[in-house]
Parts: structure tokens; sequence; C-alpha cells
């Protein structure tokens, strides 16, 4: 069994909580910027940023970090939004967490989590989300399209995770628009950024879609080379939460298209 086949296992678990406490998770839409258009309409590349304490391939990253805190410093930075994990036994994340952000800045704001169930999205809406993220992997066709449905239609923008060309298609099928390649592979850990080259090279960048590069992304020349493949913006958690200069290391990430790409 792989980490991302517990990981689902522990949501279903969650999710039969949540529909036995039968918790009032009904919430008005929050008015954020929109995530796509930011994208669609950037200069240059820009930043997920992400709050992340711990994962399952590295252990604790930063365990005892001040979301709030770090969120400002995105902010401050010129993230285009921030990335909450809300995972708690694999992440060490919480949706006080994500709550506590969401109350602290008003840029696009992303649910990190592993959903399976339309219940999870009303809890990611209630704490103050404006986007939530749908891993291809973990989906069958059906859930995948209903979930992306039902999140759509709560207001909510959907992050599609790819890793391969079958996924890709798979999320085109749904017209996905914000389209993540996740770089690290979920079952083995591994990280290649030609991931984001590969999947480029597939992407139809002439439709109303934005690309976006997750995971590996430590420095500039990181940055660089998924903006050179067509990413217009990377999801980056490790490397900011280690990092001694976030303001530093945030801005530093933000590199200019290439003509080509632009
Ligand atoms: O990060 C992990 O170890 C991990 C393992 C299994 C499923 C998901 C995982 N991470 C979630 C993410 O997608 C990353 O937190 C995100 O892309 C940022 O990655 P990084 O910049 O490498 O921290």
């Amino acid at each position: 069994m792989t980490i991302l086949d517990k990981i689902i296992e522990e949501k279903r678990v969650e999710v039969e909580r949540l529909l036995t406490q039968n918790v009032e998770l009904r919430s008005e839409a929050l008015s954020r910027p929109s995530l796509f258009k930011t994208l669609y309409e950037a200069e240059h590349l820009q930043v997920i940023s992400e709050i992340k304490r711990a994962s399952p391939s590295k252990g604790l990253i930063a365990e005892g970090a001040d979301p709030v805190a770090q969120a400002e410093i995105y902010v401050n930075a010129g993230a285009a939004a921030i990335s909450v994990l809300t995972d708690t036994p694999f992440f060490k994340g919480s949706f006080d967490d994500l709550a506590a952000v969401a109350n602290h800045v008003d840029i696009p704001l992303l649910c990190k989590d592993f959903i399976i169930h339309q219940v999870q999205i009303d809890r990611a809406k209630h704490a103050g989300a404006s986007i939530i993220l749908l891993i291809v992997a973990a989906l069958s066709d059906r859930e995948l399209t209903e979930l992306h449905a039902y999140a759509t239609a709560s207001g909510l923008e959907v992050l599609v995770e790819v890793h391969d060309a079958e996924e890709l298609q798979r999320a085109l099928a749904i017209d996905a628009k914000l389209i993540g390649v996740n770089n690290r592979d979920l079952r083995t850990f591994t990280v290649d950024l030609k991931r984001t080259e590969e999947i480029a090279a597939l992407f139809p960048f002439h439709e109303e879609r934005v690309l976006i590069s997750e995971s590996g992304i430590w420095e500039a020349e990181d940055a660089q080379f998924v903006s050179n493949a067509g990413a217009r913006a990377v999801l980056v958690g490790e490397s900011l939460m280690r990092s001694g200069n976030v303001d530093e290391t945030l801005r530093s990430l933000q590199v200019t298209f290439s003509e080509v790409v632009r």
C-alpha cells in the first residue's frame, strides 16, 4: 500500500466522522480575487506559497511555524495565493490553520487536502478557502467530475493535479482551467521538474487554461526552468518553510516569462 493509498484511507474515516457528526458547514461564497484571472493575466511567474509543517516524504519541516505570521510574509513578498495543508496525521496541518490564515489575508486561498467527498469541500469553504485541490490519481472519473462540478457550483475554484499524460487528458475532459503538474510522484516521492516539461508538451496553451508547476522548487533556476516550459505559477512549500529569509526566497522565484512562453 502506498502513502497516497494510506492518506485516502484516512480521509474515508475523516469523511465518515464529518457525516456522522452532521456539523453545520454551510457558508456564503467569499469574495477573494480569482486565482485563474491572476495567473492568466500575470506578467511574470507567480508563486503559490504553502504553509507546510511536515510531509510524508520529509518528516518534520517546520512543526512550530505560525501560519498567520508566515502568510503575512507571503503576502508582503507578492505571493499570488496561499496554500494551507489541512491534513493532520501526515502533514501536521489543520482547518484551524486555514481559518486563521483566511481571517488575515484577502488573496486567493487554497485548501490543500485530499478531497474524496463533497463534505470536505463544504468544510474547506466554511474555513475560508476560495480554491480546493482535486488529485486526479486519487479519484475515479465519476468522482472527479462530480466533485469538480460541486466545487464550481459552490463558487470555489479548483486546482486539478496531474502527474502524467493520461491524468492530463482526464483533467481536460472535465474542462479544468487550473491544472497543476505535481513534479513529485506521490507514490515513490521522486521529484523531477522534467514532469512539468513533459506535461507542457501536451498542454493546450491556446485554450483558456493555466499550467502550474508543483513541488521541488528551491531556487530561481528551478522556477526559470518550469517557467520556460510554460508554467504560469509554481506551488512552493518546503523551500519557503525552511528559508532563513522567506521574503527574499519568494521574490527570487518570481522570474520573468521568456519571450517564447509569453
Ligand atoms: O510533500 C509530500 O511529501 C507529499 C507526499 C504525499 C502526498 C502529497 C505530498 N505533498 C503535497 C504537495 O503537493 C506539496 O506540499 C506541494 O506541491 C509543495 O511541494 P514542496 O515545495 O516540494 O514542498
